[in-house]
């Protein structure tokens, strides 16, 4: 991403970037070109036409042998009105004269009929080829796009990319549609260049003459957009993004009473703005180049008349003939026409599936990678060394020079203030994370080293901003370990773990309640209520390693006392936990207690230890003593 800020945004600080997706990529420039463009047609062809076959089997050659077979009707058309026009017009009118031409005009009806009947089928193929090829591409991009690091999952050139690539996916129907219609728009004008030639060849350049200056504008034209739809790409992310603030329920309280509904509003209006002055130069542009397109191929038609009225007057060409020159020129430039809009077609929506393709590329090459080495039994210990960890695109490291140690039994509790890198470590102990420096081993095998996917398998947890799944009940905690059918005994374990029971008790359709709001028949839950859901699911995944971070922060009392008994139930249980916590009072009970201070370790015991030691642990626990009216 290029940025060129136009200078500092009042909403989005860094300013309205405009994004350039070509300058990452090797010969930017030239990726524009119609040329460039037109060479890599076959490139292009061959992967939405791959991606048609695959989603259509045989719509795609249906539609393709429809449309092949309608351009040889329209010769036919051409040739048999030449032969009903000459014997027509060979003598005065007469009776004879008609039925001598009824064998021709028979001709002419059934090549109607046939390419009628073809162009139909051609297009019912299209049709339904159409949205298979959206989801093909769509779904593509959806794969490769879960199973990328998620540091890249958190780049803006990459969401930047993901933005251009779903305009991209939906860009491949147009380009399978487009190249169909060129199939067809190339056997028209075959078809009327072949019978043009044979009655007049001088008439075949006029032909291009009255059709190539719409094709170059439109080209022109598709250019500009793209170009322009291209380095907006991120204004048009944060568009969205405000439109959504305003009418998405979770922010709906805040709009309201905060009274931020203005706000946002007023900042839409002055994005919305700038958008629209880009379009409005866009229209600008487009109106000049038409009105200059349309005016030499007015000419040209002027040009083309001409020739064949003094063709005419000359008598180098029969009446009759000059007959079939006009529509043959007709059903020519309207084909050519057909080409033109086709070839733009695929030319701008090219340009978007190249996108699609490129942003596909990059997520498989950003892709966790797949390792041999797996853990064919849960961890014993996972051993941190000399830990560091920076953030892509951050200045500072979030980690520095971090040990730690965690057994299988154990539970070991992470404490600091804000920002100090409690739940960065969780997410690397993970496995969501690479180090940038030092190594984590599980069972002495580094994460570097073994298969993600197998690492992911043994862990749980209980993130801080938890998914809260727009889905029933029974899905929100069975969704923890779906690999394996839902297990109604788990689930009856995993909800009492969390105290998810007590909720699902209190709702209308019991584990079958829908928890959207914004849906027909869907129920709202308390931040409480939807804590306990979260930690259902992570019981319900039943992994050695347990993460909870923050796991009770909107918990009543009561139940923060009986989860943490639960908890520490876990370690007992053969697992090993970690727990990220404010709340001193809870980490009493850990095996060992690691404070951290700016991403460092800077003191670690057990709580009695760390009492004696009386540094910032002593302080910190003895601050909430005093807060909650404990005395130790
Ligand atoms: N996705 C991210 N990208 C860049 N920087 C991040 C990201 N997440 C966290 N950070 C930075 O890393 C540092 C450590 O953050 P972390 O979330 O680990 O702190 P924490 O100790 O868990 O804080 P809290 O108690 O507030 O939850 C902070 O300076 C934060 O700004």
């Amino acid at each position: 991403m290029r940025p060129h800020g136009t200078g500092d945004d009042p909403l989005f600080g860094s300013g309205i970037r405009l994004t350039d997706g070509f300058a990452q990529h090797e010969g930017a420039a030239a990726d524009l070109g119609f040329w460039t463009m037109l060479r890599r047609l076959p490139n292009l062809l061959r992967i939405t036409l791959g991606l048609a076959w695959a989603a259509g089997r045989w719509t795609l050659p249906v539609a393709v042998g429809a449309n092949l077979v309608a351009g040889a009707a329209t010769a036919l058309i051409l040739v048999a009105t030449n032969s009903a026009l000459s014997v027509l017009l060979s003598a005065p009118p007469s009776k004879e004269l008609l039925v001598a031409a009824v064998p021709s005009l028979v001709w002419v009806i059934a090549g109607g009929v046939l390419r009628s009947v073809l162009t139909s089928v051609g297009s019912a193929a299209s049709g339904r080829l159409a949205p298979r090829v959206d989801r093909a591409a769509y779904v593509r991009l959806l794969e490769r796009a879960v199973a990328v690091e998620l540091a890249v999952m958190q780049d803006p050139t990459f969401n930047n990319d993901l933005a251009a690539a779903r305009r991209g996916a939906l860009a491949a129907r147009q380009v399978t549609s487009n190249a169909i219609d060129l199939l067809e728009a190339i056997a028209g004008l075959l078809a009327a260049g072949g019978v043009l030639t044979v009655l007049h060849p001088t008439l075949l350049p006029m032909l291009l003459a009255v059709s190539l200056p719409s094709a170059w504008g439109a080209v022109r034209t598709a250019r500009a957009r793209f170009l322009s739809m291209k380095r907006w790409v991120e204004l048009n992310r944060q568009l969205d993004m405000l439109a959504t603030l305003l009418t998405q329920p979770s922010s709906a309280e805040e709009v309201r009473v905060h009274r931020t509904g203005g706000f946002l509003l007023a900042n839409y209006r002055r994005l919305a703005g700038l958008a629209e002055a880009e379009q409005a130069r866009l229209a600008d542009a487009q109106a000049r180049t038409t009105l200059f397109t349309d005016g030499v191929a007015g000419l040209a038609k002027v040009a083309t008349y001409g020739v064949l009225g003094l063709l005419l007057v000359s008598g180098t060409v029969p009446l009759a003939v000059a007959g079939t020159v006009v529509l043959a020129i007709q059903t020519g430039t309207r084909h050519l026409a057909r080409l033109v809009t086709s070839v733009n077609g695929l030319y701008e929506q090219g340009l978007f599936v190249q996108d699609w393709q490129r942003a596909c590329e990059r997520a498989e090459a950003e892709a966790m990678p797949v390792r041999r080495r797996r853990l064919n039994r849960p961890p014993a210990v996972i051993t941190v060394s000399n830990l560091s960890f920076t953030y892509p695109n951050a200045k500072q490291p979030a980690l520095t020079e971090v040990d730690m140690t965690l057994r299988t039994g154990e539970i070991v509790a992470f404490v600091g203030a804000n920002g100090s890198g409690k739940t960065t470590l969780a997410k690397l102990l993970a496995g969501l994370y690479l180090p940038s420096g030092g190594v984590i081993r599980w069972d002495g095998m580094p994460t570097t080293e073994v298969d993600r996917q197998h690492l992911f398998d043994h862990v749980a947890l209980v993130a801080q901003d938890f998914v809260q799944w727009p889905f029933t009940a029974r899905v929100n905690v069975t969704i923890g370990r779906t690999t394996h059918p839902p297990d109604p005994t788990r689930l009856r374990h995993a909800a009492w773990f969390g105290r998810a029971d007590e909720v699902v008790a209190r709702l209308d359709h019991g584990w079958d309640t829908l928890l959207a709001r914004e849906f027909w028949g869907g129920t709202a839950l308390s931040g409480g209520q939807w804590q306990r859901m979260g930690l259902a699911r992570a019981h319900y995944r039943n992994a050695p390693v347990v993460i909870f971070d923050e796991p009770t922060a909107a918990l009543d009392p009561r139940a923060e006392v009986e989860v943490f008994d639960r908890v520490c139930g876990l370690a007992g249980a053969g697992r090993a936990v970690v727990l990220v916590t404010h709340r001193l009072a809870s980490v009493r009970r850990a095996d060992r207690v690691y404070v951290l201070d700016q991403g460092r370790i800077v003191e670690q015991g057990t709580h009695e230890q760390l009492m004696a030691l009386d540094r910032t642990y002593a302080q910190l626990f003895r601050l909430q003593a005093e807060q909650h009216g404990l005395t130790r």
